[in-house]
């Protein structure tokens, strides 16, 4: 599909979803470019407060946000009007809530840019499928932003980089375009469905380092779980979708070694707390930020039920998660099979 991008004539229209710390980061990667943004968020006090401050209060405070070009919404159907592309990037809990009120016909001709790294709860679907399901999105409007960046590190214009997978060379190109700024890099690429699933399980393997640091395992230990979480990963990915790929490259080794050692990662700081006795719930309520990872190692478990992977570490998370297995139990178990 040709894009107004493509031109490098006119303006490009986006619609944002979503008014977190992703959200937000995004936001301002695409100031950098000539794109005008149609924000939504949930939260009337955010959306209010952006336009007299111009500024997120609850995520990534310190980004200004130039309101010439970015205009805040509540309205969905509103952020839906006129745009051509859409990225979505609210946890993927809670994308469907987020949608309430669009159908297939808001979503005619527009592209749609999944930022999300989780699985829809209960349909165990990986986003891209979901919205192709719900609103007739074809495979070639649509890409995924994977690649291991930070919106914390984003917010501080950093160094980083963006892989931007789609099934349709142009379509990954001119989303890459588009994402392309002063302090990130894109590359496109074509594994849709194996980049969006690595994305998903690094962040599970981000929730095992937390909960192994939590418990007082040191980088020895941490070093073995991800090289041994880097097998799991390339044989549930091989197995649930083959295909020639490399996955020593940065969206997937490289999201695996941001999340798991960075302490900015929710999920390995979701774990750490586990790790450290909290219940969920606390845990929970102690992050302002949500964690895919505690959603999707319920998904990847059920549909490894049917695929029969050997994933230890998904096992042990799972049973830690949702059947409140006792962390230094599984831990030891996992210890004896890890090389
Ligand atoms: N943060 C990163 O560095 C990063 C990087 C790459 C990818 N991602 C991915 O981006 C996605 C979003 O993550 P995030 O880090 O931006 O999350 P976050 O900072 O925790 O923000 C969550 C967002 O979801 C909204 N939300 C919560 N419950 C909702 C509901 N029931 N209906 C609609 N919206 C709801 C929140 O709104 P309220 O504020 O009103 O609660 C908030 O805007 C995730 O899939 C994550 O894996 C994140
Ligand atoms: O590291 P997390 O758990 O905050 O996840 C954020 C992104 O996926 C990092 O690329």
């Amino acid at each position: 599909m040709k894009t107004q991008h493509g031109t490098g004539q006119l303006p490009v229209r986006l619609t944002m979803v979503g008014g977190g710390s992703w959200a937000t980061a995004l936001v301002k990667i695409l100031s950098e470019n000539n794109v005008t943004v149609k924000w939504w968020m949930r939260s009337e006090a955010d959306a209010d407060h952006i336009k007299r401050y111009h500024h997120n209060k609850s995520y990534l405070s310190d980004v200004q946000i130039n309101t010439r070009k970015v205009r805040v919404c509540t309205r969905i159907r509103d952020a839906f009007r006129d745009s051509e592309y859409v990225i979505l990037a609210v946890p993927a809990a809670f994308v469907a809530d987020a949608l309430t009120g669009i159908n297939a016909s808001h979503f005619t001709d527009k592209c749609v840019i999944s930022a999300i790294k989780g699985m829809i709860p209960g349909a165990n679907q990986l986003v891209t499928d979901w919205v192709s399901d719900q609103y007739g999105v074809s495979a070639e409007r649509m890409s995924v932003i994977a690649g291991p960046c930070h919106a914390e590190e984003v917010a501080l214009e950093k160094q980083s980089y963006l892989t931007i997978a789609s099934q349709d060379p142009s379509c990954a190109e001119d989303v890459a375009a588009l994402l392309r700024c002063r302090f990130v890099q894109t590359t496109p690429v074509d594994d849709i469905y194996g980049i969006e699933y690595a994305a998903v399980m690094k962040n599970i393997i981000a929730l095992a380092c937390g909960i192994t640091h939590g418990l007082g395992y040191g980088d020895n230990f941490q070093a073995v779980l991800v090289s041994n979480a880097m097998q799991e990963i390339r044989r549930f990915v091989d197995a649930i979708y083959p295909k020639h790929r490399d996955l020593s490259g940065s969206a997937y080794l490289g999201d695996l070694l941001v999340t798991a050692y960075s302490p900015f990662s929710r999920n390995r700081t979701f774990g750490t707390l586990i790790g450290r006795g909290y219940t969920i719930q606390s845990a929970q309520a102690e992050m302002n930020m949500i964690a895919e990872g505690y959603y999707a190692v319920k998904s990847i478990y059920e549909i490894n039920r049917r695929c029969g992977v050997d994933m230890p570490i998904v096992d042990a998370v799972y049973k830690i998660l949702y059947d409140r297995a006792a962390p230094t139990g599984e831990m030891n178990g996992l210890k004896g099979l890890l090389k």
